[in-house]
């Protein structure tokens, strides 16, 4: 078969790895990219980005300080934008974010959110005669807004908001106001230097009353000067743990009056007497945090994808110790203890990227069913991307961490792009919603759920609809081989609904005894906890009957990945298995077996699984996980580049330790 990954002048390891591939890259490829059209499209964006030099980097931008990489970021994405004839435009999910993540990397940059969250919020919020003003000036770049929501005392409980918008009727004007610190817009990303507008959420007065939080859009600063507006405040938040690149920003309101129609009003509205029409869902909104929940799992089976394949490339090339004393150094990939590390975090980011897929199908039906005025299907969606967005955001930032430890040493170096891939991916945990929160969101569906089949209902969402089967009392377990899909599924449909009827009994028992929000809060562990198995049920689920669509030549070789995905979380919390000794522990013990049968399956098809997840090294960045495998002679050109490297003797030789030491050996 050939092999489009082999290039003359590889590292021979690497070339070795890829000579024992069982199947065909390119079809798997496909399938993992959604179609061979997809994949086409995939290399003539890479090439597209590779041939216009004005998409790179000067240098690595490991080497750049904070505000070179603001600038280089700017200019990329100037230049970024102003070839999106490159792509379909359309396909924000696949084209416009493999387009992004090759130019742009990992940093931001100015107009992330003018992409991920203020277009979609006008998209999603205006109504048509909004939509027909604003949304032409966004797309054509006239105009530059982020999504400005957080404030520097509550971003989490959004019903506290202190940002207030008070309509006068009189001018038909709203007045935006920051009455305290507290109020302060903080956090946006792009909003302290690079915004001219935002959507800004504030609390929304008309008629002497408080409406709660609504959306309207505000310019920040003058158009040509780019000074900040009058009665306008802001600036940088400065340096993060990641997303250098992007300025997010702090913002203050004094009494700025902006008229009655940049209010967005596609479902809530402000007459100019100051009526108020209330929307038709109180959350809807909310309805760009839905969307960036939902392209959120793409993006982070993206990082862990992309951190499982440095992790694997480098492990086939780097060779240390020995298995069989006197047969030489031997591959690390080749320890158990290696591929018990870095398989799961395979397998993992193939569940995610398979329910991407699915969510932003769901995502899709739900904007369609919303044109209509169906919003049926809201609360499935909110549960859905919430429980997603926190089980797999946890999962993939600790999977990058064992990505790096993994590496040893060159792990912790940022050639290896670990520190930036974490740097990036980590924040998942908090934006959009943190983690813990979100996961209580789904706890109250599936409360819901819970109570309805206690009730004797039988109408339950498909998505929960386990928690109303009666399932089997014992596992069906016999042998690994013999363990069909279907009995996985039905192991891990026990435990989830045991975990729901439990926090379902300790809910109602403390609600007995306390007001409600007490009662909840101290279930809220157990709550999370029933949340995140719904999420894995559905995760195993999915990756399963994903694989049976699969081409029937490459099924038996993701079904080992879709395999380990599953006997990873059974056997990492087996004391859930046998409780009401459901399972025994030599059933327990076999499926054990199951993994490392896994991980031996797997082996020989590492790197040409990772290589079927097509990353250049354009996107990769990093020296570990180059596709050619010649880790050394990169890694010490990398580091001649450090600005350290630019003289032989630093000044701070003559200033410091120069003199330390002559003054220390004229004492000797
Ligand atoms: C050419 C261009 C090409 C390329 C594109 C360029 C760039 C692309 C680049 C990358 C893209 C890739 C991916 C993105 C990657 C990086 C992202 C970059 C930047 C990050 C941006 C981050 C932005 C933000 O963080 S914005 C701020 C987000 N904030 C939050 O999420 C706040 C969280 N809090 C809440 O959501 C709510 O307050 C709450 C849910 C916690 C509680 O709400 P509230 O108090 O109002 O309600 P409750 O009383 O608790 O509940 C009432 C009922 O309402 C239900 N509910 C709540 N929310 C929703 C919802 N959204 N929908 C439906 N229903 C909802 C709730 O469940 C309750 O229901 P019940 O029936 O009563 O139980
Ligand atoms: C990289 C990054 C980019 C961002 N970009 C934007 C942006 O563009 N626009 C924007 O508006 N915002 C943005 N944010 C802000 C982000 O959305 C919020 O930080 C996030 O929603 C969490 O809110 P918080 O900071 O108020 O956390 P807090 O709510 O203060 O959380 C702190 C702790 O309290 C816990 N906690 C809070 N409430 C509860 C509860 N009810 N029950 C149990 N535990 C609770 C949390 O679990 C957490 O452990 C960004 C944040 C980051 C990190």
């Amino acid at each position: 078969m050939s092999n489009r990954w082999i290039q003359p002048g590889d590292n021979v390891d690497i070339t070795n790895e890829r000579k024992k591939c069982t199947f065909d890259i390119e079809k798997m490829s496909a399938f993992i990219h959604g179609g061979e059209d997809k994949l086409q499209r995939r290399r003539e964006i890479l090439e597209y980005v590779k041939s216009n030099k004005s998409l790179g980097d000067p240098q690595p931008i490991e080497f750049m300080t904070r505000n070179e990489r603001v600038e280089n970021a700017s200019r990329k994405i100037v230049e970024m934008t102003n070839n999106t004839d490159q792509i379909d435009g359309s396909d924000f999910f696949g084209e416009g974010m493999y387009y992004q993540a090759l130019t742009m990397g990992r940093d931001l940059h100015a107009m992330s959110l003018h992409y991920v969250m203020f277009i979609p919020t006008l998209q999603g919020q205006t109504d048509d005669e909004q939509l027909d003003h604003w949304l032409s000036l966004a797309i054509a770049r006239a105009i530059v807004g982020t999504y400005a929501q957080t404030e520097l005392g509550h971003g989490t409980n959004l019903s506290k908001l202190e940002t207030t918008a008070h309509y006068d009727p009189k001018t038909e004007e709203f007045v935006l106001n920051s009455p305290t610190i507290t109020a302060a817009k903080w956090w946006p990303g792009a909003l302290g230097k690079s915004s001219n507008y935002a959507v800004v959420v504030a609390q929304l007065y008309t008629q002497g009353e408080c409406k709660g939080p609504h959306p309207f859009i505000v310019q920040l600063r003058e158009m040509d000067t780019h000074k900040p507006l009058k009665g306008i405040t802001l600036g940088d938040i400065g340096p993060k743990l990641g997303i250098n690149g992007s300025d997010n920003g702090f913002l203050l309101f004094d009494h700025v009056r902006i008229p009655r129609r940049h209010m967005l009003m596609r479902y809530s509205k402000v007459l100019p007497d100051g009526t108020y029409i209330k929307p038709q869902h109180s959350k809807l909104g909310y309805g760009t945090m839905v969307f960036v929940r939902s392209i959120m799992i793409k993006d982070q089976a993206s990082q862990l994808g992309a951190a499982s394949t440095i992790a694997i490339r480098y492990a086939s090339v780097r060779r240390q110790g020995e298995i069989i004393p006197n047969s030489g150094e031997v591959q690390i990939l080749d320890y158990q203890t290696q591929q018990y590390r870095l398989f799961p975090q395979l397998a993992r980011a193939f569940a995610f990227l398979f329910a991407a897929y699915e969510i932003r199908d769901l995502y899709m039906k739900v904007t369609e069913q919303l044109t209509h005025g169906n919003t049926e299907l809201l609360p499935e969606i909110h549960a859905l991307s919430s429980g997603l967005k926190s089980v797999v955001s946890w999962d993939t930032a600790q999977g990058i961490e064992q990505c790096r430890l993994a590496c040893g040493g060159h792990g912790y170096s940022q050639a290896s792009a670990f520190p930036e891939i974490y740097g990036y991916a980590v924040g998942g945990c908090t934006y959009e919603g943190e983690n813990i929160v979100m996961l209580q969101q789904v706890a109250r569906f599936l409360m819901k759920a819970a109570e309805e089949v206690k009730k004797g209902s039988a109408n339950l969402a498909e998505i929960c609809a386990y928690i109303g089967r009666k399932g089997e009392q014992h596992s069906r377990f016999t042998s690994v081989d013999s363990y069909r899909d279907e009995d996985i599924v039905s192991d891990l449909e026990y435990v989830a609904r045991q975990q729901v009827f439990r926090a379902y009994e300790k809910l109602r028992k403390a609600q007995q005894q306390a007001n409600s929000e007490t009662a909840w809060n101290s279930c809220s562990v157990e709550l999370c906890k029933t949340s995140r198995w719904h999420v894995r049920l559905y995760l195993v689920k999915n990756f399963l009957a994903k694989v049976s669509t699969a081409p029937s030549d490459l099924r038996a070789v993701l079904h080992d990945v879709a395999r380990l995905y599953a006997f990873d979380i059974i056997t990492s919390s087996s004391g859930n298995f046998y409780e009401n000794g459901y399972m025994r522990e030599d059933q327990m013990n076999e499926i054990r077996e199951g993994v490392y049968k896994c991980l031996h399956r797997i082996r020989p098809n590492a790197v040409s699984l990772v290589d079927s997840w097509d990353y250049d090294d354009r996107e990769l960045k990093s020296v570990l996980g180059r596709r050619d495998g010649n880790v050394y002679p990169a890694l010490l050109e990398w580091a001649k580049q450090s600005p350290l490297n630019k003289t032989e003797v630093l000044p701070t030789f003559d200033k410091y330790l120069g003199p330390m030491m002559r003054e220390a050996k004229s004492k000797l």
